[in-house]
């Protein structure tokens, strides 16, 4: 039968297609214009890199289809709080309801309890997510190229600089990966989660590392738990994380991503 990553998309497909029929693309489009400016998610990831730190992009996400409910006590805009106070580059917020329970207002939670650039982290299939994500106020948007074809990730990369946004493209294996590499955004996403199976290996990241040239940043992304998942990446020149349960778990959430990531105080 049809994997978890197919399940999630086709249920995708129908939610965007009952969202516009509420609110017509133009609309979107007119509201994603209206949104307040965007916050520069690529600047404040290679500020990080370049001050010699670790840039962490720090994840809110309740529950996930592989692991239930992670967090029960949840409330983004603290959660958002804790990670700046932690030294969060950026935040990424879950918004898709019925595999993650998230939702749109948690990304807006967040956003206005901080100042940082915020992701939103869900599962991009049309254009018409790309303005709905920027009218909510999301400052980056993840493209996974397990779902899209080169055609639709070339137009929704376009689409989300023409707003101002930021494009985090993951990739899985080589095959996406060559795809990722035709795209211009720097913030290359390498998801050790199998979005099929949702088994969790870092020796995904490291067998693709040597085929991403110099100009990209390589974001690991999932089952970064502790501090030899974080030197192991160190110690291959890995320095952009993308780290949700191992925070989500912990009572205050900033405070575990500064004893993972900061060098004392
Ligand atoms: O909770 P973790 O294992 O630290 O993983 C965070 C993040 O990488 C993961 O939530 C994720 C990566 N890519 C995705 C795509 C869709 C949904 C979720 C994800």
């Amino acid at each position: 039968m049809s994997d978890i990553l197919e399940r999630i998309l086709a249920v995708k497909r129908d939610e965007v297609a009952d969202g516009q029929r509420h609110m017509p693309i133009e609309r979107q489009h007119r509201r994603a214009e209206e949104a307040p400016p965007p916050r520069p998610f690529v600047g404040a990831m290679r500020a990080k890199i370049d001050a010699g730190e670790a840039a962490v992009i720090a994840e809110i996400k309740k529950a996930s289809p592989s692991k239930g409910v992670i967090r029960e006590d949840f409330r983004p805009g603290e959660i958002a709080a804790s990670y700046a106070a932690g030294g969060a580059a950026c935040l990424s917020v879950l918004t898709d309801r019925d595999f993650f329970q998230g939702a749109p207002e948690y990304l807006r939670e967040a956003r206005e309890a901080c100042t940082l650039p915020v992701l939103r982290k869900d599962f991009i299939v049309d254009a018409w997510q790309i303005f709905e994500a920027r009218a909510m106020g999301a400052d980056a948007i993840l493209l996974i190229a397990a779902a899209l074809d080169m055609a639709e990730m070339m137009d929704f990369e376009a689409i989300a600089q023409s707003l101002g946004m930021g494009v985090l493209v993951e990739v899985h294996d080589g095959g996406e990966l060559d795809r990722a590499l035709q795209l211009s955004t720097p913030l290359l996403g390498i998801n050790n989660r199998n979005l099929r199976t949702f088994e969790v290996s870092l020796q995904t990241t490291l067998d693709l590392l040597d085929r991403i040239p110099p100009d990209r940043i390589v974001v690991t992304e999932s089952g970064i738990l502790g501090p030899a998942d974080v030197a192991c990446m160190r110690d291959n020149d890995v320095h952009a994380f993308l780290v949700g349960e191992a925070f989500m778990r912990a009572d205050d959430p900033g405070a575990a991503l500064r004893a993972l990531f900061g060098r004392g105080e």
